[in-house]
C-alpha cells in the first residue's frame, strides 16, 4: 500500500487551499494537512468540506492541556470524519490517555477512530534549543525515544518526529507504530525555520511511515509535479 505523503495546507483562506486542491489531483489519491492557520480562519466547516470530498485528512492542532480539556476537545475532532490528528507528548502520559479515550468516545459507531499521533521535539527545535532553553538533559534522539515511548504506553498510534529519528525510534520502540515526519526538503530547497530536515528518499530509507510536506510544494510553481514527485521518490 502506498504511503501517505500530507500535503500541508498551511495557506490563508478557502480560495487559496481550493487552489491548492485543484492543482495537486484526484481527493482519493491526495492525502492533506490542515494546521491551525487554515483551521482558524475555516473551522469545522471546511474540515467535514474535504472528508466529503474522500481526502485523506490529517486536523493538526497539536492539543496541550489538562487532561478534561484535551478529552472534551478529542471527542468535537473524532465527530468530523479525519483520519489522523495530534497531541504534544511533551504533556504526559494522562494527556495522550484522555485525547485518545476523546477519540474513541466521539467516533460514530461503525467509523474507525482517527490515528492519533504524538508530537515530539517540533522539527524546528535543534539541539542547541533543547538543552539551552528546554533544558532538557536528553541528546535529541534519546529524547525523542523518551517521549516516543511515553506515547506508545499512553495509547498513540504514532509520533511527528524528523526523519533523522526514525531508525533508532523503528529499533527502540518497535515496527507496530507509526513514524509520521515533517522536515521534508528536496536537496534545492532552503531549510526555512526547520532544523532536523532529510530528503524524501533519506525519510524512506530510514523507514518513516508517511511525510507531511508543506512549502517545497505549496511555493512551487508547480505543486502537482514537485508533490507527485516526492510520492514517486518516497513509495
Ligand atoms: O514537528 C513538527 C510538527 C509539525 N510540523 C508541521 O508540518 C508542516 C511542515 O511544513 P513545511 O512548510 O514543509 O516546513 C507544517 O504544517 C508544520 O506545522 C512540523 O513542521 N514539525
Amino acid at each position: 500500500m502506498e504511503k501517505p505523503v500530507f500535503v500541508a495546507l498551511d495557506v490563508a483562506n478557502q480560495t487559496e487551499a481550493e487552489t491548492l486542491l485543484q492543482q495537486l489531483g484526484k481527493p482519493q489519491q491526495t492525502a492533506v494537512k490542515v494546521g491551525m492557520e487554515l483551521f482558524y480562519h475555516l473551522g469545522n466547516s471546511f474540515v467535514e468540506y474535504l472528508t466529503q470530498q474522500g481526502y485523506q485528512v490529517f486536523l493538526d492542532l497539536k492539543l496541550h492541556d489538562i487532561p478534561n480539556t484535551v478529552y472534551h476537545g478529542a471527542k468535537q475532532l473524532a465527530a468530523l470524519g479525519i483520519q489522523y490528528t495530534t497531541v504534544h507528548a511533551l504533556g504526559g502520559s494522562e494527556m495522550i490517555k484522555a485525547t485518545k479515550d476523546g477519540l474513541i468516545d466521539g467516533t460514530a459507531q461503525g467509523q474507525a477512530v482517527p490515528k492519533l499521533l504524538a508530537v515530539t521535539e517540533l522539527t524546528s527545535i535543534s539541539d542547541e534549543v533543547l538543552q539551552n532553553e528546554q533544558n532538557c538533559r536528553l541528546p535529541m534522539k534519546a529524547q525523542v525515544i523518551s517521549l516516543a515511548k511515553t506515547a506508545k504506553k499512553a495509547g498513540a498510534d504514532g509520533v511527528i518526529c524528523s526523519p533523522l529519528e526514525v531508525q533508532a525510534l523503528r529499533e527502540q520502540v518497535g515496527d507496530d507504530f507509526l513514524y509520521i515526519t515533517p522536515g521534508i526538503r528536496l536537496s534545492q530547497n532552503n531549510h526555512d525555520d526547520q532544523t532536523r530536515i532529510a530528503t524524501p528518499a533519506k525519510a524512506k530509507t530510514w523507514g518513516a511511515s508517511g511525510l507531511v510536506v508543506g512549502r517545497p510544494i505549496t511555493q512551487a510553481s508547480n505543486p502537482s509535479d514537485v508533490y507527485q514527485l516526492i510520492k514517486k521518490e518516497f513509495n
